[in-house]
């Protein structure tokens, strides 16, 4: 089947020019003016764009004694109707468990994506046994990244001895560990402060986690990853501690990339102070929402390059499963939805308002995550031979985000209420379209794995130079005899 883009403007992450794109096969075969000779989709005001990656999502996570809501299929057509076209998940294996037995569950709940997926793996016990199949996972399975938790004392928390091991592991293999930067030591000791104290509610959940033990997790997250040869991809940055170490760090040319979510650019704490209980827990997620200076740092971070990417962490929970926490902030499951809206409110609230150019929003919400994640330009590019994974943006479609009529399958929405301009008129996963004007037009199980290789250029030249500046051995003339 051949489909012509007609009439629009191509924007990527370096170049905005007029063109229309052809597909065949679910890949772009011709870039170029008037093309024809196929079914037509009419771009005309819109701009053809990279369709969105979200490099963090929890889909059907097993979380706090429940399952996050949304799964593959409503999770990923809730990207597709929001312009998002790729999501990666974390594998996550329960403590003593194979990693290999894990990816087997994954790929079972995986079968009924409607758009293309990747796995992060995440290293949540460390022993031989994880040290030997994290090699299978990254030559024979296709995943190149493994995510850490430093935060959740006593379930998927990792200690730096494990961190560093598994580091080295990373570095030594070409891939990307990941890591979620909160001290959780210390958040356990301040959760335990704050319930004796009386402070029980959803809030509380927010004063158990000041920036700080987010600041110092990241600190330290960066440091053993330097001195374990490998570079870092730092999830959910939330705060200004955390985006000054990154800045720094990458200032000092080591490989570090800090995500921010779009949560934390754009609703701020007050939340979590709101009277109804259930507004405010069903905005707990770590880490919690910020005050407007560290949101104003964080967009300073993408304007500026110190950070790299967007995405939602999206892991829903229903107001039901919320309310497990009443009487105890701890209980509440961590998570909030965000991948219908991720690129519309970062087109509102950054393009629109001047923040970020189109190039740029394309590059944080789509070509920067191919290139770090090592799949670009099958990815995250308007190129021929890419996927055509491709969002017609309609930069003059409005609406009033609503749980009502979302995709999502849960009952309410963290940006509830919020105007947005900008927005997909056609959303198209490898040469299908799935959203058209509004309608979902989605196929369950369309989605395919994306295998990715390991040792992405900057992993390949961070190991040329560490291999280089490694301790060497002083070469000396005069050594003195032992024993005199
Ligand atoms: N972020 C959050 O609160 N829930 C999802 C799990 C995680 O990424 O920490
Ligand atoms: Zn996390
Ligand atoms: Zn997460």
């Amino acid at each position: 089947m051949t489909t012509i883009i007609k009439n629009g403007t191509i924007v990527t992450a370096d170049l905005t020019y007029k063109a229309d794109v052809k597909v065949e096969g679910g890949v772009i075969t011709e870039i170029g003016p008037n093309l024809s000779g196929g079914d037509e989709l009419d771009a005309t005001g819109c701009y053809v764009m990279p369709g969105g990656i979200d490099p963090h999502v929890h889909l059907e996570m097993p979380f706090m004694g429940t399952y996050s809501t949304d799964d593959f299929e409503s999770g990923t057509r809730a990207g597709l109707a929001g312009g998002t076209t790729m999501v990666i998940d974390f594998c996550l294996p329960s403590p003593g468990q194979s990693l290999l037995e894990a990816i087997q569950m994954w790929d079972n709940k995986s079968t009924r994506a409607n758009c293309d997926y990747s796995f992060h793996m995440a290293i949540t016990w460390w022993g031989e046994q994880v040290f030997n199949e994290m090699e299978t996972v990254v030559k024979e399975k296709g995943i190149n990244s493994f995510k850490h938790f430093l935060a959740y004392k006593g379930a998927l928390m990792v200690n730096d001895d494990e961190l560093y091991a598994s580091f080295k592991r990373c570095a030594a293999l070409g891939a990307t560990p990941m890591v979620h930067a909160e001290n959780g030591d210390v958040i356990a000791e301040l959760s335990a402060q704050l319930l004796a104290q009386g402070n029980n509610g959803p809030e509380a959940h927010a004063y158990s986690r000041p920036s700080q033990v987010e600041g110092e997790a990241t600190n330290r997250a960066i440091m053993i990853a330097d001195m374990a040869g490998a570079a870092l991809y730092v999830v959910h940055t939330s705060c200004e501690e955390s985006h000054e170490a990154i800045r720094r760090a990458r200032q000092n040319g080591k490989r570090v990339w800090g995500e921010p979510l779009i949560q934390h650019l754009t609703l701020d704490e007050t939340e979590y102070f709101n009277d109804d209980w259930d507004h405010a827990a069903r905005r707990v997620m770590s880490p919690p929402f910020r005050n407007k200076q560290h949101q104003d740092s964080l967009w300073a971070g993408l304007q500026a390059g110190s950070l790299s990417v967007v995405a939602t962490d999206h892991c829903a929970f229903t107001t039901e499963q919320k309310r497990t926490g009443v009487g105890d902030f701890t209980k509440i499951p961590n998570g909030t939805g965000g991948l219908e809206d991720r690129m519309p409110m970062l087109w509102t609230y950054g393009v629109s308002t001047g923040r970020l150019t189109m190039n740029e929003f394309v590059a944080v919400t789509s070509t920067n995550i191919a290139k770090i994640m090592n799949m670009y330009p099958k990815k995250g590019a308007v190129l021929v031979g890419a996927d055509a994974d491709l969002v017609v943006w309609d930069p003059n479609k409005e609406k009033t985000i609503s749980a009502n009529g979302q995709q999502s399958a849960i009952d309410y929405n963290v940006f509830e209420g919020k105007k947005v301009k900008g927005l997909p008129r056609f959303t198209m996963t490898r040469g299908m379209v799935a959203i058209a004007d509004g309608e979902v037009k989605t196929q369950e199980g369309h989605g395919q794995f994306v295998k990715r290789e390991p040792n992405a250029p900057v992993n390949a030249a961070l190991s040329k130079w560490k291999e280089l500046s490694a301790p060497t051995p002083v070469k000396r003339t005069g050594i003195p005899a032992t024993g005199v």
